[in-house]
């Protein structure tokens, strides 16, 4: 299948009074897979969420979602996209057959069987207002009716608030069967990364309103290195830099995030005068390898 461009941003500024959030953003998302749209809490990925929907105009910059201006979507390019964002669910006093009956007017493509695998599971009756739900319920029925319009292009901006560790796994494995199904686009903003390693192959890490790493997460985790070794004066002089994404010291050791492969590490030890048998590697897992890239606070 060829890859078309769904998202595509350029140089995204915005502010809120004074506060900087997003300084020059730039990603594309091509067409079938998960992309990850990640960063800490406060790093924007709601207020791209909101410029890629229209819903605010960014200081300035432009995206295309569909191949539209995000700023003029038609209503319907709006009928393709799915969007899950902050868990809000119209028409709440609706029960849970009721709402899937009136969503499903609305979209060609509605899929009942999807609403109803993945709703059904919920230990309440159909006939339950949602008004009524837990917050994870509410959570479960909204995804229902994402994934049920077959849409062709998926935001879902912080999936997992709410949501138990059994069920997110089960919406995970499904949303993957889904997309390898179907050859959906789904763009999955989170601060939680644990759940998405297995997840996403494509990905923007964002902080401080810029890119701090852009493409294949599997390139990500095989270039980037957790190295530490006995905390000195000289370990002292080893600083953020082009190629060294994070240092950390604590009393006794030096941790050091990187993009420097053992033998280059070892040379730039070397200079500092420390024998490169001090240091020791650490193997990361995704998660890891976020918190070392994006820091503890
Ligand atoms: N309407 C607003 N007015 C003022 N500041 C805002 C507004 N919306 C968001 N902010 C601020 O902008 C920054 C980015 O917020 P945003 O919601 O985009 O972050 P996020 O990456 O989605 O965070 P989280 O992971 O916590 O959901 C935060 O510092 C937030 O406090």
């Amino acid at each position: 299948m060829t890859q078309e461009t769904v998202i595509s941003c350029q140089n995204l500024k915005h502010s809120y009074g004074e506060k900087h959030v997003l300084n020059g953003l730039n990603f594309e998302v091509q067409s079938g897979g998960i992309f990850g749209l990640l960063g800490k809490n406060g790093a924007g990925k709601t207020t791209t969420i909101n410029i890629l929907m229209g819903f605010l105009r960014p200081l300035s910059g432009a995206c295309t979602v569909l191949g539209e201006p995000s700023n003029a979507i038609s209503p319907q390019t709006r009928r393709d996209i799915g969007l899950l964002h902050e868990r809000f669910i119209q028409y709440d006093f609706m029960s849970i057959q009721e709402i899937e009956r009136f969503y499903s007017q609305f979209y060609p493509r509605w899929e009942h069987d999807v609403f109803y695998d993945l709703v059904g599971r919920l230990d309440v009756p159909k006939t339950r207002r949602i008004s009524r739900m837990s917050c994870g319920q509410r959570s479960q029925v909204v995804l229902g009716l994402i994934m049920a319009q077959n849409p062709k292009l998926m935001l879902l901006d912080d999936y997992s608030m709410g949501l138990d560790v059994g069920y997110r796994r089960l919406f995970l494995e499904f949303l993957q069967e889904y997309v390898r199904e179907r050859g959906t686009t789904v763009l999955v903003t989170s601060h939680v990364v644990q759940d998405l390693d297995k997840l996403i192959d494509q990905m923007i890490i964002i902080q401080h309103g810029k890119t701090l790493v852009a493409g294949s997460k599997d390139t990500f985790l095989s270039s980037f290195h957790h190295y530490s070794l006995p905390h000195s004066p000289q370990t002292e002089r080893l600083v953020s830099s082009q190629r060294i994404a994070n240092v950390e010291h604590s009393r006794t050791r030096t941790h050091v995030y990187t993009y420097l492969s053992a033998l280059e590490f070892g040379e730039r030890i070397e200079r500092l005068g420390l024998s490169r048998e001090s240091i020791s590697e650490t193997p990361m897992d995704f998660e890891d390898a976020f918190i070392g890239i994006t820091g503890k606070y």
